[in-house]
């Protein structure tokens, strides 16, 4: 009340509030106007106001509005037509208020005065929508403008290049400016005359010259949309020399909707299309293949319809990082979920590889008597992949070594994966290869190369054995000079042609957060598949199974002393020596349960159908080496071990060495390897791939024993 009374208080001391900015539209203003003359004029007449004073008011309005309206900048019409308004109502006022507002004449002329007012303002109004229109429509026409003068810049100066390069006198019919700003693509018309695309193509090399492009930057021509057309794609920015990290998004994705695997030269993603596809990736040491492969398994683990199993018998390093946070209790689900690997499953041994390839031959036969109908009711021989029947991605690092091994057990492993190729197609099982060289013997097989057509050549600056025609066949002008970064090469698929890419960089904090934000949407196994794999595919996370998986960490935690591997994952809680029935068997015990329970992904098996050795003392399961020890061959090995000096050597070259006289496997040499550093025989120096063995005898100083 008090409020009130104040602000009457204020009004009245004040004077009117008149608000000139305030809006109307035509109707409510004419309605203003005359409402407020009307009121105006009856109240002056009533208390004998002199006539004057209306009219003094209206100037005071029209110069008001006119104020305002400059301010915002109305148009000279709009302007008038407001102060116009003001003093036709004031004038009305001043005659009304000397003859009488409540007369006929008074009230008719003031109605007259209001429709004039209305009028008069809705055409105000049109003009000044007309006029803002119009004004947006400038700017949109100098800012397309001022595009189209750059692109007419570079059309011209392109005409120029190529009459002076290639002596062809082209008509530009287009510039397209890429979104990624790395670059722009010419579209242009060939001379009559016989010309072809090819004669530019073919000068691509002189052409980027011409321009003064950036190394690592290209002017390459393809074919345009008819024989007569040509595309010139021009890189300005070297995005290969960039070190770009995997994308944050880690949405879903599907096999049919491709896998991102790196980006291309003008920074735009290139896609895998797997569905009937396999790949291989050839990448010498230090070439980024092992990033490459996590960045695959990355976009594996998105895919809602994939399930991804890998071999990887050096040691599990390119699987460990998918499976280790989770089986760790690591990563912590927002709902205290148990999180899932990453991937599916793991063989890091020759035996479990084993398992895994005849459990994938398995599931392709039986899914192809089970799914008949389905076959049959979606008119395909292709079995239609989807959350429910998911597609199986075999990952096999150093695969084509595998293939190409002199070893006679390794290339039973070969073998098989070879017959997963040939005949698990139609049924969704592919896989992906990789190779650090040996790409001849590899593909020479007629299987690999008409199955395996997405392939990468890593390059990572190394020449050496590099070649690229043998991975691209038909393919011209790739120089291995082109990609001296690590991680990048050349990728070609049956959808995109051969030519520079780079695979994205991913640390293992962004692999921690891939499978916390993909756990639960892995699929799982179809029934038809489950019931093929049987107890070998459900009892995968079984202790005796990653037993190695705890042993490769102890190993780990030995060699660098400080509990953590190269990877940065935390793993000293399984550094410890473990007995049947420690804690880290309860863990991983419970893990598995909590696995089968939370995604039951895979029905219990009555019994397991493998013969289950208890873990050795000490979680090393030595199975392998019973009756070796001390055999020739490992004789031989430790003799190769002394030879090799100080310098040292490796679990492959002692393999090599022993495999003409004893057929050793490389996984034997590595259960010696690991034995002797536990003994104090060998000393491992390096990490992952580039660990390397010294005899006691030559090593620098012997590690402080404990
Ligand atoms: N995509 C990339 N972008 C930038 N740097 C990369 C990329 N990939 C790899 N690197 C760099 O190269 C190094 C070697 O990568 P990586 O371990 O993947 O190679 P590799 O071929 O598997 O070698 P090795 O067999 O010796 O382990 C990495 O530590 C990293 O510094």
């Amino acid at each position: 009340m008090a409020t009130t009374t104040t602000a009457a208080k204020k009004q009245a001391s004040s004077g009117p509030v008149l608000d000139w900015s305030a809006g109307h539209g035509p109707v409510t203003g004419a309605l203003s106007a005359t409402t407020g003359a009307f009121a105006v004029a009856t109240t002056g007449a009533a208390t004998h106001m002199p006539p004057g004073w209306a009219l003094a008011v209206g100037a005071a309005g029209a110069l008001g509005h006119t104020v305002i309206g400059l301010r915002v900048r109305n148009a000279g019409r709009t302007l008038a037509t407001h102060a116009a308004s003001w003093l036709v109502g004031a004038g009305w006022t001043t005659w009304a208020m000397t003859h009488g507002p409540l007369t006929w004449a008074a009230l008719g002329s003031l109605a007259t005065v209001g429709v004039g007012i209305g009028a008069a303002a809705r055409s105000a109004a049109l003009f000044e929508e007309a006029r803002e229109e119009e004004a947006t429509a400038a700017e949109q026409r100098a800012i397309a403008r001022e595009l189209s003068a750059e692109r007419r810049a570079i059309a011209a100066e392109w005409i120029d290049r190529i009459q002076r390069v290639c002596s062809i006198s082209v008509r530009v019919v287009g510039v397209e400016q890429w979104a990624t700003g790395a670059g722009y693509s010419i579209d242009a018309e060939l001379p009559p005359g016989g010309a072809t695309w090819n004669k530019i193509a073919a000068e691509s090399a002189r052409l980027s010259a011409d321009a003064r492009l950036p190394h690592g930057c290209t002017a390459t021509a393809s074919p345009g949309i008819h024989q007569g057309r040509v595309i010139i794609d021009v890189t300005t920015v070297n995005v290969l020399e960039q070190e770009r990290t995997y994308p944050a998004d880690y949405g879903p994705l599907s096999v049919h909707t491709g896998i991102p695997w790196g980006y291309r030269t003008n920074a735009e993603q290139i896609l895998a299309y797997l569905r009937e596809q396999c790949a291989l990736i050839v990448g010498p040491t230090g070439s980024g293949k092992t990033n490459m492969v996590h960045s695959i398994l990355a976009g594996f683990a998105r895919a809602d319809d994939i399930l991804t199993w890998v071999i990887d018998l050096n040691a599990g390093s390119a699987g460990l990082p998918w499976v280790l946070p989770a089986l760790n209790g690591e990563i912590n689900a927002p709902d205290g979920k148990a999180v899932r690997p990453g991937i599916d499953w793991l063989a890091g041994t020759y035996d479990e590889a084993m398992t895994m390839l005849d459990t994938a031959v398995k599931v392709a036969k039986q899914r192809k008597m089970g799914y008949q109908d389905v076959l049959a009711r979606a008119n395909t021989d292709l079995l239609p992949i989807s959350a429910k029947i998911p597609q199986i991605m075999l990952v096999i690092d150093e695969g084509a070594e595998i293939l190409a091994s002199p070893d006679r057990q390794v290339r039973k492993l070969g073998e098989k994966i070879l017959e997963v190729i040939r005949i698990a197609r139609a049924m969704g099982i592919r896989t992906v290869l990789t190779a650090l060289g040996a790409t001849g013997s590899v593909l020479s097989n007629l299987m690999i190369r008409r199955e395996a057509k997405v392939r990468v050549a890593l390059t990572g600056g190394e020449t050496e054995g590099m070649d690229l025609s043998k991975m691209f066949p038909g393919s011209r002008g790739l120089r291995v000079e082109q990609a001296p970064h690590k991680g990048a090469g050349f990728m070609g698929t049956p959808e995109s042609p051969a030519a520079l890419f780079k695979a994205w960089r991913i640390l293992p904090n962004q692999i921690r957060e891939i499978i916390a934000a993909t756990s639960d949407r892995h699929p799982v196994l179809d029934d038809i598949s489950a019931k093929a794999a049987g107890p070998a595919y459900a009892r995968r996370w079984d202790t005796e199974r990653t037993a190695w998986m705890r042993e490769q960490a102890a190993t780990a935690t030995t060699s660098t002393g400080t509990g953590t591997v190269g990877t940065g994952l935390r793993l000293s809680a399984l550094s410890a020596k473990e007995a049947p029935g420690s804690p880290e068997d309860e863990m991983l015990r419970r893990f598995r349960e909590q696995i089968d329970a939370e995604f039951g992904t895979a029905p219990e098996p009555p019994a397991p159908e493998r013969s289950v050795k208890p873990p050795a003392a000490g979680g090393l399961d030595l199975s392998a080496l019973r009756g070796e020890q001390d055999s020739p061959a490992q004789q031989a090995a430790l003799a190769l071990l002394l030879a090799a000096g100080p310098q040292g050597t490796g679990a492959s070259a002692i393999a090599r060495g022993l495999s003409a006289e004893h057929g050793t496997s490389r996984q034997t040499v590595v259960g010696w390897l690991r034995d002797w550093v536990k003994d104090g025989t060998a000393v491992r120096i390096g990490e992952g791939t580039k660990a390397r063995y010294v005899h006691r005898q030559h090593a620098p100083e012997q590690p402080p024993e404990d």
